[in-house]
């Protein structure tokens, strides 16, 4: 049995301790030790150890609770890019990571980690080995990305040494893992419904697909190394599993653990990018009469059909950082965990 210490440094916040990597850093922060204020729209599960406090985050006042006597916050709230809802990114993404900030400040916070996502800089072109000092998306995508972009902004300008709050970012790319709610129930849904025959372009692009641990395992890294004297002050981080895959590749054996048939047959990446782009301005004007979603949009089309990987040599030298879980081992644990979604179940 293992005991847990609760030194009094060790209490943090996380905002988004509800969601998918949210839940994984809480249990991850609860055996390092520390205790844990959740901070969320909804209740996901309980846990002992674990204060939930409910709110949105664009509400200080909701928030500030939350804080009470915490040193370190964690920020991995967002809406889920699926929503598509140009209002409600700019609103919790921008907005709300504003008055998150006015929060740490107000509530003496002194570390503030951030959620970001290594497609800041992705405009749908080929990225291969991205360093950290790739200029931001100068026409990002879709709203999800654009939101992203000046959330990460604003946390990092606001890491004032003098003001006593110190931030950092951590960006990973494509997050996967036991209960995630995006990636393997799309793709399984898509499966399903006999959409995942096709390989979009030639199948040789390379791209990052990190397991969630180690995206938690990054997080907890800077912020137990932020410190004023610190390098890591106001830069952002790539967190992945340091080990590109070809997309179709990973897609292929995710399906077929699961028991479906990898995609085979190929389909021009124009002609589905321009289908994609189509299908989307459809959606966007007939929303007022009819609400659908594609599951081809721009934005997954672009990341299915270009290369995508990043260098995480800054987290290696700055935190230490070495992936803890192998993309091998990643995916077994993933299809594993998902026994509901396998075919025929
Ligand atoms: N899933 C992925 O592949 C990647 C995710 N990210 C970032 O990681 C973070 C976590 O993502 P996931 O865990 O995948 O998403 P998730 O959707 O599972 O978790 C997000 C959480 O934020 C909460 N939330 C949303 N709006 C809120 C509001 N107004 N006030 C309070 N809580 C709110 C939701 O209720 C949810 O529990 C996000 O910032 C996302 O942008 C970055 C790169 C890749
Ligand atoms: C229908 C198929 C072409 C694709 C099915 C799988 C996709 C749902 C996922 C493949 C890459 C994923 C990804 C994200 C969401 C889920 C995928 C599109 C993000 C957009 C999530 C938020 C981020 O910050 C970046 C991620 C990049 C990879």
């Amino acid at each position: 049995m293992t005991t847990r210490v609760r030194p009094s440094n060790k209490r943090c916040a996380v905002i988004g301790g509800s969601g998918f990597l949210g839940r994984h850093l809480v249990e991850k922060l609860l055996d390092r030790g520390y205790s844990v204020s959740v901070f969320d729209i909804r209740q996901s599960y309980e846990l002992p150890g674990v204060a939930f406090h409910l709110g949105d985050l664009c509400d200080k006042q909701a928030l500030l609770p939350a804080m009470k006597d915490v040193s370190l916050v964690f920020h991995c709230a967002s809406p889920a890019p699926a929503s598509d809802d140009r209002g409600l990114f700019e609103r919790v993404n921008i907005q709300g990571t504003r008055i998150v900030i006015q929060a740490c400040i107000e509530a003496g916070v002194q570390k503030l980690v951030l959620t970001s996502s290594a497609s800041v800089v992705f405009e749908g072109t080929d990225i291969k080995n991205g360093r950290e000092d790739l200029p931001y998306a100068k026409k990002p995508i879709d709203y999800y990305t654009e939101t992203k972009i000046e959330q990460e902004k604003l946390v990092l300008e606001a890491c004032d040494k003098e003001k006593g709050l110190l931030t950092v970012a951590i960006r990973p790319h494509g997050i996967f893992g036991p209960r995630d709610p995006q990636l393997v129930p799309i793709l399984v849904d898509a499966a399903r419904r006999g959409k995942m025959k096709f390989i979009i372009g030639d199948g040789t692009n390379l791209v990052d697909f990190t397991f969630v641990e180690n995206v938690v395992h990054g997080h907890i890294l800077a912020a137990e190394r932020l410190r004023p004297d610190s390098p890591i002050c106001g830069k952002p981080y790539h967190i992945t599993n340091d080990e590109p895959v070809k997309f179709w590749d990973f897609m292929s054996d995710v399906l077929v653990g699961l028991g479906y048939a990898a995609p085979r047959y190929h389909l021009p990446y124009a002609l589905v990018y321009g289908l994609a782009l189509l299908l989307w301005l459809l959606a966007l004007i007939l929303r007022p009469l009819v609400s659908f979603k594609p599951t081809f949009t721009p934005m997954r089309v672009a990341l299915a059909g270009t290369h995508h990987y990043y260098n995480c040599e800054r987290a290696k030298q700055d935190l230490g950082y070495k992936p803890v879980v192998s993309l091998k081992d990643g995916i077994a644990r993933t299809v594993q965990s998902y026994p509901h979604l396998r075919q025929g179940a």
